[in-house]
């Protein structure tokens, strides 16, 4: 169904200039009404939109200016969080000028080689698909976890970092562990993630250190403050005594005399007031511990964090999505994540401290994956590095706002312009590899190129759940980036064993693990979708809506489970795209290999599984040990 015919080719290429010609008219059409920049020509228009949430019947009905905002079947946020991790009280109702989005935008065909099917063809297609019924998931302990299930808090309880810990604290009980966490320790001691403070204005410039001379001894400072942090999730009363001895010595001076100290300090404020949150005796403030967790005394300035990679006048744009502005800074991409603030963001309540620091940690968790040396079991490239993570403080600099604005005059921005923070505003700063263009503005040349990107988004899948349990959960096609290089293969370790995939020159990235589900070994962390009913209200049809509810199905709503069979949701929705959405040279019979792979992919329980089907063993070489 919906396959081109592969022998007459002149016919098939006709057929598909003329479907194209009629899609493009209907695609720019859609977008042309989603766009308040009327002045753009459709083609401008048709080329430059990457957003393709147009899909959702609301979009339309909005009226002013929320109507040129990225809206679908939009994940409130205001129930938005990890289990563990309630929003505060400290949020200030406002109301809603914007509408609130969500990215994972449905698909809309585009590209060169479009061989769009026709919107029956497509609707039958997705009929087909939906007529796929899941397989029943071999049973799962629906309460697994390391900790005991924290009580889920209403919407507006307050925000403390202390009930995440306090499950930390339950499991490491639970499993009778009392030393420092492993896997912290081995997440702060990375040496991808060069961790030296940046130093805000409050700071004697003569503690200012370059990255060779600190990186040691910020290791150390981050293992002191980790052990640090292990002593006081290991025992309340100890918190108790620690708040009181800390509270003596901050007060006695001991602040402000060195970056060492410094350090030390943030991690004593962990039990005091900060500014961002009230302090109360029986919680921990997320802010001093997400400062500590990236290594800082106290938020950095944007431009100071910027001016570390490039000029500031060369900082360009180049993406967004519903909670960061991603700027290329040199050859790395900043993405600037607005925290803790009561202004809504682009719609959105912005995140908590404590939903940044888990993604800190799962980010970190993923860099471990890139070590290849030794006796790894684990090990692949594929998921974006995180060179650096900064807390920032202030509105945003010139320098941003001009390449903001760039970006926006050229693209149509769907995000709310920066200038409306204010300068209290805090963010997080990923300091991120760049990965390319994602995927649903890339186009793909042809067959090998899909089935190079397929194996290795299914590899690196397979690598993280088989070291992590990991699950990404929301891999649509705005979280895998691609670029075009000149290498042949990709190696990887899989449970012990050293692989090779044929790449053809594609490099894959996969991004945004906000949804995602890992076990470090010392704790799960997971997003309770469970508050997130938005999510699964998702067109019906739309392939990454279905997805969505499928991973309930699977889960059976119980997202702190282990269910690799999520990973292999998102593969059989990659290939849907790669079928109906993408466009790229290709016969009937690579059709039907794309078909029969999916049909398998049915069949598995895990990416681990997926990996090993007849369709990638042509792309993969065994390394003989
Ligand atoms: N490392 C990177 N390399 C290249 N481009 C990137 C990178 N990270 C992000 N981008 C670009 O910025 C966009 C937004 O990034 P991302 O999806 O991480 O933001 P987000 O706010 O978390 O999205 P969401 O709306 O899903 O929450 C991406 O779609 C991509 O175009």
């Amino acid at each position: 169904m919906g396959s081109k015919p592969g022998g007459n080719s002149s016919d098939l290429w006709a057929e598909i200039v003329a479907t194209e010609n009629q899609q493009q008219k209907q695609q720019v059409e859609v977008i042309y009404r989603r766009r308040r920049r009327t002045q753009k020509t459709p083609q401008d228009v048709d080329l430059k939109q990457p957003s393709l949430s147009s899909r959702n019947g609301n979009r339309m009905s909005l009226a002013g200016e929320a109507a040129n905002k990225r809206v679908s079947w939009n994940r409130s946020l205001s129930t938005r969080g990890r289990t563990s991790i309630a929003v505060g009280t400290c949020v200030v109702y406002q109301p809603q000028g914007k509408q609130a989005r969500r990215k994972g935008k449905p698909a809309l065909p585009k590209g060169k080689f479009v061989q769009p099917p026709t919107f029956e063809k497509e609707r039958a297609y997705f009929q087909e698909v939906d007529d796929f019924e899941l397989l029943e998931e071999s049973p799962s302990p629906k309460n697994f976890s390391t900790w005991a299930m924290g009580t889920q808090t209403n919407n507006i309880a307050i925000p403390h970092l202390s009930s995440r810990l306090e499950k930390w604290l339950i499991s490491r009980k639970l499993n009778h562990t009392c030393g420092p966490s492993s896997t912290l320790s081995k997440i702060l001691e990375t040496p991808a993630m060069p961790l030296e403070p940046i130093c805000g204005n409050d700071l004697n410039p003569s503690n200012l250190r370059t990255p060779e001379k600190s990186s040691m001894k910020t290791n150390s400072q981050l293992l002191a403050v980790h052990s640090r942090l292990c002593s006081i999730l290991v025992d309340k009363d100890a918190l108790e005594r620690d708040h009181n001895s800390q509270y003596r010595n901050l007060v006695s001076g001991s602040e402000g005399q060195g970056c060492c100290e410094d350090l030390e300090v943030a991690v004593k404020k962990l039990s005091l007031a900060s500014t961002s949150v009230c302090f109360d005796s029986d919680q921990l403030d997320p802010f001093a511990a997400l400062l500590a967790v990236c290594g800082q005394p106290s938020p950095s300035k944007l431009k100071d964090v910027f001016s570390k990679y490039c000029e500031l006048g060369n900082i360009v744009k180049i993406g967004e999505g519903t909670y960061g502005e991603a700027f290329k800074a040199s050859n790395y991409v900043c993405k600037i994540v607005p925290i803790d603030g009561d202004l809504r963001v682009n719609g959105e309540v912005q995140k908590r401290s404590e939903e940044l620091i888990e993604e800190v940690i799962l980010s970190r968790t993923l860099n471990c994956l890139r070590e290849c040396d030794g006796d790894v079991c684990n090990s692949c490239t594929t998921f974006i590095e995180t060179i650096d993570l900064k807390v920032c403080q202030g509105s945003y600099d010139s320098a941003l706002i001009k390449a903001w604005e760039d970006w926006d005059e050229n693209n149509g921005s769907e995000n709310d312009h920066p200038k409306e923070f204010p300068e209290k505003q805090c963010y997080v700063v990923f300091v991120l590899e760049h990965g390319g263009k994602d995927l649903e503005s890339f186009i793909l040349l042809n067959f090998d190129e899909a089935r190079s990107l397929l194996v290795q988004v299914t590899a690196a899948l397979a690598v993280a759940e088989a070291a992590y349990e990991f699950e990404h959960r929301d891999l649509h096609w705005g979280n895998i980036l691609l670029r075009r290089n000149d290498s042949e293969t990709l190696q990887f370790i899989l449970e012990g064993k050293h692989m090779s995939a044929r790449t053809f020159g594609l490099s894959i990235s996969i991004i945004d693990f906000t949804l995602s589900r890992i076990n470090t070994g010392e704790e799960i962390l997971f997003l309770d979708l469970s508050s997130d009913p938005d999510l699964f209200n998702g067109p019906k049809g739309d392939r990454q809506s279905e997805t969505y509810r499928k991973m309930k199905e699977v889960t059976d709503d119980c997202w702190d489970g282990s269910f690799p069979r999520t990973n292999v949701l998102w593969l059989l929705y990659l290939v849907d795209i790669l079928l109906l959405k993408k466009s790229f040279e290709r016969n009937s019979k690579n059709e039907r290999d794309l078909r029969a792979l999916k049909k398998r992919l049915d069949k598995y329980q895990s990416a681990k599984e997926a990996i090993f089907d007849p369709f990638f063993s042509e792309l993969l070489i065994m390394a003989c040990e």
